[in-house]
């Protein structure tokens, strides 16, 4: 149950397999009751053309495709049936087009739900007059673009929810919850023998000094050109989080020690040559660890944590790059940070 709650789309699906086995099923009873074997047994391939997909996307949790196959069998299951059954057919054409938003895309859901009005439309069985045609096509294809238009508004609402769930409103920089999931999305992938992803903690410098002499205000700007500063300089695919007041953790996904090296003191570098408050530069202190294969995510952390205090403690404005775990992950206290470079301004 909870699980239907929480995936809106399988719940839609599981929910149309009851109606189609409670609706259809006694259909198809019917028939083979009366010998009508051939609709009998169309009735019983659309129920299972539903509830099978329905139930493979339960067990595998892959929905794309038994979604896309419930899409496919319910066009052919939709024309079988219009020209079976004649115009009391077409009724199911309705359900079907509202069904295609649920389980696909925009574009695929219209061009499967305007492919079939135009086929049952050309074909026409059971319309003995143009009028009818007409009458059926027009109130099909206004089904087709006011469930577009729906669709289109969930999916636009879906997509503002998800930004204000994962991001920090002051700086647009990710927050902590989608680092969290984006971390041990990354172990996954490296664990399955990927290349290494990598952290670098970014920790502003005297950011409390900045504040007490030139207000929260200030504080603030400098918070957001920071993260501006960082976001230009690193690729698209390298993520920034705010984790913290003034910390931030920059997530680097394909990655080696050198490299690793190379951004850290990027980093460094450039925000203390571009970001200003009016008497001074603003610097900033990094701790970077690259992913070591079997470490756990909170030893990873660690390792940039104490690399970062490291750096505080060498007198800050530096990057410090941690060593690698020996063996197995060490807790934060035992790393041994290397220097990466000395003072850079
Ligand atoms: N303007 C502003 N200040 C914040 C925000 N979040 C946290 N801070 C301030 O950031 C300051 C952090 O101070 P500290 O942790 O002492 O760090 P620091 O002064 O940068 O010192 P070091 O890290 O040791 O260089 C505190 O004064 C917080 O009030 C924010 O969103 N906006």
């Amino acid at each position: 149950m909870s699980r239907l709650r929480a995936d809106y789309a399988l719940a839609s699906v599981a929910f149309l397999g009851a109606v189609a086995t409670a609706a259809i099923l006694p259909f198809a009873v019917y028939r083979f009751w009366n010998r009508e074997y051939w609709q009998g047994a169309v009735d019983l391939l659309v129920v299972l053309a539903v509830v099978l997909p329905v139930i493979y996307a339960w067990r595998s949790g892959r929905n794309r495709g038994a979604f896309l196959l419930i899409l496919l069998g319910g066009w052919i299951g939709s024309l079988a049936i219009t020209q079976m059954v004649g115009l009391a057919g077409h009724y199911w054409v309705y359900g079907y087009l509202v069904m295609t938003f649920v389980l696909a895309e925009l574009s695929v859901a219209v061009i499967a739900g305007l492919s079939l009005v135009l086929v049952t439309c050309i074909l026409g069985a059971g319309m003995e007059t143009p009028i009818m045609r007409f009458s059926y096509a027009a109130t099909a294809v206004l089904v087709v673009f006011l469930s577009a238009i729906g669709a289109f508004q969930v999916a636009k609402q879906r997509r503002l929810l998800e930004r204000l769930a994962s991001t920090d409103p002051l700086t647009g920089a990710l927050n902590r919850r989608q680092m969290a999931v984006d971390l041990a999305h990354e172990v996954n992938v490296a664990g399955r023998g990927g290349a290494l992803p990598a952290v670098l903690i970014l920790d502003l410098d005297h950011f409390k000094q900045i504040n007490d002499q030139f207000g929260h205000e200030m504080g603030d700007r400098v918070l957001v050109e920071f993260s501006n500063v960082v976001r230009e300089l690193v690729r698209r695919s390298d993520r920034l989080y705010r984790i913290g007041g003034e910390e931030f953790l920059l997530l680097l996904p394909a990655m080696d020690e050198a490299g690793t090296r190379v951004v850290a003191q990027k980093v460094v570098q450039q925000v203390a040559d571009r970001l200003r408050v009016p008497d001074r530069a603003v610097t900033t202190s990094v701790g970077a660890a690259l992913w070591s294969r079997g470490e756990l995510v909170s030893s990873w952390l660690a390792r940039a944590d104490s690399a970062v205090y490291q750096a505080k403690q060498a007198g800050r404005n530096r990057a410090v790059l941690a060593a690698a775990p020996q063996h197995r992950p060490l807790p934060a206290q035992q790393n041994q940070g290397r220097r990466l470079s000395d003072d850079v301004t």
